[in-house]
């Protein structure tokens, strides 16, 4: 049986019911009806009247009881017709009369003689569900109502509360002010996991562990194979402060804004004079972790779209490989030329965060080349050090879908990016600038509290604005220096 059923929420200040019958079930529809409206206009009309219902017409003066049989006049005035008698034929002739006068009716547990049916009413606070099962199985509809009413949190209410205050005050036009609504109460919709997810998110962590594996045992086997131990460690101090501060101050950097993490160090490490491949590789090391944790968090939560995931990694990785290669390259054999290269860069990717903090939420479009955006996101992050954020989530957010699956996405996307230029550079510079790494990793780490304290605290646009200043100016002086 199709399910053609249209569920409406009636106000009741304005309808009159007529109820037909006054004994077990007629008693139960005015009760039904008086605990969704105590004010509601009722009339009952029965030769016999329960005592729970005597008590109710006498304690309610919206309740009027006529004690005869039923009469055509009944109707007169009647907006809905419930009818509850022990007599098919009553019933029946009810149901007629009320069809021909165009009123709608309610035959209790007949449904071949309703309009409409009563439905199962969860109820908290200005949040009410309305539950039917297509006339199948009334119990089920109950337990329904039981189960709805038990995970449904009872200060829903507060929340509505909050949220009506909120959308009342808000300023923004309606795009705005929707994208704002729907980002606040996006944790009421939290997906649960699919299996598919969840092998993703196992693979995610396998390749993590592993690279720490190899990482920490080539860097021990390094350091003890080494012969002069000494010299290792007196390697260490002056730039090993430099990348812990660089490190700290990426890390508030991204917790404030969300992303600017990779433009922040490869400014100040290259304002440091260190050798281009080993910024890029290092931060994308450092890097991998953080984005690693954030990409498993993501898959937890369910926040990522399956499609757009592979749109934006695999293009993504591939670009993330032929940027660390082309950097490899430059950067040994033309090191002048790289620096200003990159550092043009980098001022671009400023001057965007300024544009992104100025800018307005567009209506959704649909975005036709994820593929490519994916590969130079790649391809600039690994060559430059950065720009994942600022520009393949900055684009797909600008173009409005600002949902927390673009966000998960792209995160969980940007952990496959990061791990490819990181074994890329790895794998041909070897770390010989692992006390770099290791200083932006325990910078980064001191940071990350009070970078999670300051999320969402500073306004969006004044934080955006700071970063691209500070981007900006490091950027202008490396030009200078190499000119
Ligand atoms: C939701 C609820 C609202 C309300 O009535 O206020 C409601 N029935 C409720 C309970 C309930 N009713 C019955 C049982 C016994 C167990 C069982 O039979 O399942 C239980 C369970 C219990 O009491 O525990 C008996 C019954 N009911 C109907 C038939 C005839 C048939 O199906 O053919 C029979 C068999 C009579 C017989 O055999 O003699 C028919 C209807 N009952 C409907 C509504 C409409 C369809 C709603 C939908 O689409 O789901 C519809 C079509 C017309 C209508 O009455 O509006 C209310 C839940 C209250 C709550 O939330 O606790
Ligand atoms: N009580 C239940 O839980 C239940 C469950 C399933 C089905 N039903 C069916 O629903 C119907 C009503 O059940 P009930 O328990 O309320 O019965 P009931 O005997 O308690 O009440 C019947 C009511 O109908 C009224 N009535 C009879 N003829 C009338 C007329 N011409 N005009 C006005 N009022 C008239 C009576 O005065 C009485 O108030 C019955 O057919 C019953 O078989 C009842």
């Amino acid at each position: 049986m199709a399910n053609t059923l249209f569920p409406i929420f009636l106000k009741t200040e304005t309808a009159h019911f007529l109820i037909v019958g006054g004994g077990n079930v007629g008693l139960e529809k005015t009760e039904t009806l008086l605990r969704q409206n105590p004010n509601i206009r009722i009339t009952v009309v029965a030769t016999y009247f329960h005592a729970n219902l005597k008590e109710i017409v006498q304690q309610n003066s919206n309740v009027i009881a006529i004690e005869r049989a039923f009469d055509e006049n009944d109707l007169i005035d009647k907006d809905y017709v419930i009818i509850a008698t022990d007599k098919p034929k009553v019933n029946l002739e009810v149901r007629e009369l009320a069809r021909s006068k165009g009123i709608k009716v309610n035959a209790a547990d007949q449904p071949d003689l309703c309009d409409f049916y009563l439905g199962s009413i969860v109820n908290k606070g200005s949040l009410k569900i309305a539950i039917s099962t297509n006339g199948k199985s009334p119990v089920l509809a109950k337990r329904m109502r039981e189960y709805f009413t038990d995970v449904i949190p009872d200060n829903i209410e507060d929340n509505l509360t909050v949220l009506n205050d909120f959308r009342n005050k808000h300023k923004g036009n309606f795009a705005e002010k929707l994208a704002d609504l729907n980002k606040i109460t996006e944790n009421f919709a939290t997906k649960p996991q699919n299996k598919e997810n969840r092998k993703l998110k196992q693979l995610t962590f396998v390749l993590a562990l592993s690279f720490l594996m190899l990482f920490t045992g080539y860097g021990l086997s390094t350091i003890v194979t080494v012969s002069d131990l000494k010299y290792g460690l007196s390697a260490i101090p002056n730039e090993f402060y430099g990348m812990l501060l660089i490190g700290f101050l990426a890390q508030l950097v991204d917790g404030a804004v969300g992303l600017g993490y990779g433009v922040t160090c490869a400014t100040s490490m290259m304002l440091l004079g260190i050798n281009l491949p080993a910024i890029s590789g290092s931060i994308h090391t450092a890097e991998m972790f953080s984005s690693g944790i954030s990409g498993y968090s993501h898959y937890k939560f369910g926040n990522v779209n399956k499609k757009l995931f592979y749109w934006l990694a695999i293009p993504g990785v591939f670009g993330a490989i032929a940027g660390a290669l082309l950097l490899i390259y430059l950067g040994n054999k033309y090191q002048t030329i790289a620096y200003i290269i990159l550092s043009i860069y980098t001022m671009i990717i400023g001057v965007r965060l300024i544009i992104l903090a100025f800018r307005k939420l567009n209506r959704k479009k649909k975005i036709n080349y994820t593929g490519f955006l994916g590969f130079s996101g790649g391809f600039l992050d690994a060559f430059g050090g950065g720009g994942w954020g600022p520009i393949v989530a900055s684009t797909l957010l600008a173009k409005g879908r600002r949902s927390s699956y673009v966000v998960g996405t792209v995160s969980l996307a940007e952990f496959f990016v990061t791990l490819a230029a990181a074994i890329t550079f790895f794998s041909s510079i070897g770390i010989s600038h692992w006390y770099i790494i290791l200083g932006l990793i325990l910078g980064g780490s001191i940071a990350a509290p009070f970078a999670a304290k300051l999320a969402g605290k500073m306004p969006q646009k004044m934080a955006l604005l700071l970063v691209a200043f500070l981007v900006i100016v490091f950027s202008l002086r490396v030009l200078v220096k190499m000119i």
